[in-house]
């Protein structure tokens, strides 16, 4: 999105998540909390049953009805959970207004719950703010786990496993060769070019759509959905998904910023989910549509009378993977150009590895993929150093569970705490906080290998159980051919500023349910062992 853009978006967005409450609304809030803390109690004194008679997970004190949800920040929640979790373990216990809410902190936690006990925990919290008025009903992110939940999965699935995710490696490698030649006349506008090509590979695959430049109207609608969900704050935690009752009554008693804001969010979904659609259903009956997801998924599901089958979850599905793909991953590519320039050691002893497998003579493919552990360690690193979903998204238990001696009541929100997995020191203890991709390799005699015992990253930062995220495998192959190819061609260094200063980036990222790095200056200059290539391949 343009910064023009992006700021005139942003005028009609709350500040924060904070300035969702007004007095009026807070009055709300409190006489809900007592009337659901009266009933409670009231059915809850009777005698307690099964796993009941259990403890909750250890977790700060809170107050009287509200619980700690005046403790949690509303900004970046998971940094204060990593903080409670060196006090009180990586399973704790909070209570939000009378809604159960576990945060899971270690990799083990995440895989015994969300994993082994996928059948408990695959639902997600109401989210009723976003799904029911924000017009976000049509993702599966939001989807509650049931049939049209399975639908949707498989229709993703299809296209992004791993051989559907094999079929598009031409196409990957085509939009790579492009990226590298925009940078070469125009090294200055990495940023740009980087959501430009990461959001033409998912256009093209989703939809068939050729994206030709930096504003395309898809990828540019995609970012305006995002920031404008963004802006809701913690998904899940609003008093109208707490209580949706809340939600049928005016937006006006939370406030005009916060009324406009839900306008802004349904036009913003009503873009993202209809106009690909519409255009791409169009070209597939005129018989001009380019074979994409959404012509295989038209084709299974066309009736003899031309009538769809599914329709919305066919519509939902394409418009999630749109806009989860142009978003997310080019935040990691980012992280890459930070941490190369920050860390000129681990840049060029990686430049050496690609030197001497490809000699200068031809770019990365994926068949070197085995052959360049350097690279591998840095792709690992990236996704640990800076979790592009720092807080995970959350999950929901449909039955009463007990774990370790205690009790998790059906209904719990479960939050995994991405960032705090990523930094535990048990898993990573050679400086957690620092960017450092030695920390995945050894050296025999010269030569790098994999260590086989460092837990991947991959592990954590993609979610867990039945609803890891199905884009992992897309993901992972445009982070790698970008990290192997932008390694092999530039030399990546901090720009200068007039008194040959060298402009450091923001390490502080923008955060939101997206973690992403602020504007950065970069130098990139083409590598001199690459010099006779670059010009036979692109400079004519
Ligand atoms: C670096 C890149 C990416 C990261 C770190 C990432 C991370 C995540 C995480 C943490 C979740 C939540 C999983 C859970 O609830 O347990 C998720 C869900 C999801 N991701 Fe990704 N993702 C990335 C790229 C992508 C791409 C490229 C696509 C699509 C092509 C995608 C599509 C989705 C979808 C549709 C879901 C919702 C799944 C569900 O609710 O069942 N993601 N992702």
């Amino acid at each position: 999105m343009s910064s023009a853009a992006n700021e005139t978006l942003a005028k009609t967005l709350p500040a924060a998540s904070a300035s969702l409450f007004n007095t009026q609304s807070l009055s709300y809030i409190i006489f809900l909390s007592f009337l659901v803390a009266g009933i409670k109690f009231w059915y809850g004194s009777g005698q307690k049953k099964g796993y009941e008679r259990l403890p909750f997970p250890p977790g700060p004190k809170g107050i009287p009805i509200l619980g700690n949800a005046l403790q949690l920040p509303l900004k970046a929640p998971w940094i204060k959970f990593k903080d409670w979790a060196a006090v009180h373990g990586d399973v704790f216990y909070l209570s939000m207004m009378g809604q159960h809410v576990v945060v899971l902190n270690s990799y083990e936690s995440g895989l015994d719950l969300l994993h082994k006990r996928g059948a408990i925990y695959s639902d997600r919290p109401g989210m009723a703010l976003v799904r029911d008025h924000g017009g976000w009903k049509f993702s599966i992110v939001t989807e509650p786990y049931g049939d049209v939940f399975h639908l949707k999965r498989r229709y993703i699935n299809q296209a992004l496993n791993p051989s559907g995710t094999k079929k598009q490696y031409n196409m990957l490698n085509d939009n790579m060769r492009l990226f590298i030649q925009s940078l070469l006349q125009n090294p200055s506008k990495i940023q740009a070019y980087n959501r430009m090509y990461t959001g033409a590979n998912i256009m093209m695959m989703t939809y068939g759509h050729q994206v030709t430049g930096e504003d395309d109207e898809y990828i540019r609608n995609a970012d305006d959905a995002m920031i404008t969900l963004e802006a809701s704050g913690t998904i899940g935690a609003h008093p109208i998904d707490m209580w949706p009752i809340l939600g049928s009554l005016p937006f006006s008693i939370w406030g005009k910023k916060f009324a406009d804001h839900m306008v802004t969010m349904k036009k913003t979904t009503n873009l993202v989910s209809t106009l690909p659609y519409d255009n791409i259903k169009q070209k597939f009956f005129d018989g001009t549509a380019v074979p994409s997801m959404a012509t295989s998924l038209l084709e299974e599901n066309l009736n003899p009378d031309k009538t769809i089958n599914n329709e919305e979850c066919i519509n939902g599905s394409l418009a999630i993977v749109y806009i989860g793909a142009s978003l997310i991953t080019v935040a990691s590519i980012d992280t890459f150009i930070i941490a190369m320039m920050l860390n000129l050691d681990v840049q060029r002893e990686a430049q050496e590895t690609i030197d001497e497998l490809l000699q200068g003579e031809r770019l990365p493919t994926w068949e070197d993929r085995e052959s360049l552990p350097y690279v591998e360690a840095i792709l690992k690193e990236v996704l640990r150093w800076k979790p592009v979903v720092p807080g995970g998204i959350p999950h929901r238990s449909i039955q009463d569970d007990e774990y370790n001696g205690q009790f998790i009541p059906k209904g719990t929100m479960m939050i995994f705490n991405v960032l705090a997995m990523m930094y535990n020191p048990k898993e990573f203890p050679d400086d957690p906080e620092g960017f450092n991709p030695r920390r995945f390799l050894k050296s025999d005699g010269g030569k790098y290998g994999l260590r086989t015992h460092v837990r991947d990253p991959a592990d954590i930062a993609f979610g867990f159980g039945r609803r890891v995220c199905p884009g992992r495998h897309f993901a992972d192959a445009w982070l790698w051919l970008s990290i192997a190819t932008l390694l092999a061609t530039f030399e990546i260094s901090l720009e200068l500023d007039a008194a040959g200063n060298p402009i450091l980036p923001d390490l502080e990222y923008e955060v939101g349910l997206v973690s992403h790095p602020k504007p950065y200056k970069c130098l990139l200059k083409p590598r001199s062992q690459m010099a006779s290539l670059l010009a036979s391949e692109f400079n004519h």
